[in-house]
């Protein structure tokens, strides 16, 4: 496995990978757990080479979040992916990523707006951005990204489609289902920041919206389904919600009733030092 930090490196292992086979990129901001394992073991499924992508990406991140206390564990990571056969771990530095005089941005709108993107202004021009640039310097055939961060995977994937991206092509950007602790808790890196009280508090997100799920696929107003979902997390131990929605899978568009198209509940939510996001398929019923 190599593990290369600047861009001539980075170019010379790429071009030497495609010479024997595809390439699937994988990125990530590492601090690795099994939901990341996940998206590289789909990846050696279809393609011959895999890379994966650490990067703490400082232009996601808002002012007051938590960019400084973000887990940072290259090493370790790289243990894991050496044993999971990835063929390349592509770890740049800020500066390399972006150096003095950055100042291209890319900012894409309707999907990234509301949820995430109302909670966080500016986090999806940051991770548009930066994943361009992943794109451009690995040139993979694919990428994989989790469906626990369902935006953000739809506002990939509009650019993808609006810039014409040919490595990866928009369809084959894809995507992951949510690998889960056996709580339900959504597996995250930050699910780091929890106390052990905390931690056992923060299986009431996934509870509390499958509660909310039975409740509007067996009819009931989904105004209702919303106002209990965020009182039962309330009663978990959570502080405060940023959001607890629900939507179009698809495109995103927010619905105040049933649609017979398939719909996503999304929520935001924090409790402790951490703020958790998960969502979950509502299966239409009309
Ligand atoms: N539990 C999970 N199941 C499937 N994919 C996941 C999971 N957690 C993260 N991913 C995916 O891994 C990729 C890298 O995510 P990232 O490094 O931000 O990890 P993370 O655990 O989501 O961290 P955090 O949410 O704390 O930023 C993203 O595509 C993300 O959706
Ligand atoms: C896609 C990503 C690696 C871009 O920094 C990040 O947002 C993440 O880890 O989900
Ligand atoms: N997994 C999404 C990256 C972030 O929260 O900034």
């Amino acid at each position: 496995m190599q593990i290369v930090h600047s861009l001539d490196p980075l170019r010379s292992a790429v071009a030497q990978l495609r010479q024997s086979g595809t390439l699937a990129l994988v990125p990530t901001m590492g601090a690795l757990h099994e939901g990341h394992l996940t998206l590289v073991r789909e990846a050696k499924k279809r393609a011959e080479h895999v890379a994966v992508s650490i990067f703490v990406n400082p232009l996601q991140f808002g002012a007051g979040e938590d960019l400084d206390a973000y887990p940072r564990q290259l090493e370790r990571d790289c243990a894991m992916l050496e044993k999971e056969g990835v063929a390349l771990v592509w770890a740049p530095t800020v500066d390399v990523m972006y150096p003095q005089g950055f100042a291209t941005n890319i900012s894409v709108s309707g999907v990234s707006e509301g949820l995430c993107g109302g909670s966080r202004p500016g986090h999806f021009d940051g991770v548009a951005t930066v994943v361009c640039k992943l794109f451009h310097q690995v040139l993979p055939d694919m990428a994989l990204f989790g469906e626990k961060d369902w935006q953000q995977l739809a506002v990939i994937r509009r650019t993808a489609r609006d810039l014409d991206l040919t490595r990866p092509h928009a369809d084959n950007i894809l995507g992951v289902p949510t690998v889960r602790e056996a709580d339900g808790l959504a597996m995250s890196s930050r699910n780091a920041y929890l106390t052990a009280e905390q931690r056992l508090q923060a299986a009431g997100l996934p509870a509390a919206m499958k509660k909310a799920i039975a409740t509007i696929e067996a009819g009931s107003s989904v105004a209702d389904a919303l106002a209990t979902l965020q009182s039962d997390l309330l009663a978990s131990g959570f502080l405060s919600i940023d959001y607890a929605e629900l939507r179009d899978a698809d495109n995103l568009i927010p619905l105040d009733s049933h649609s017979p198209r398939p719909m996503r509940l999304l929520v935001a939510a924090r409790i402790g030092k951490a703020r958790l996001i998960d969502n979950m398929a509502v299966t239409p019923t009309v």
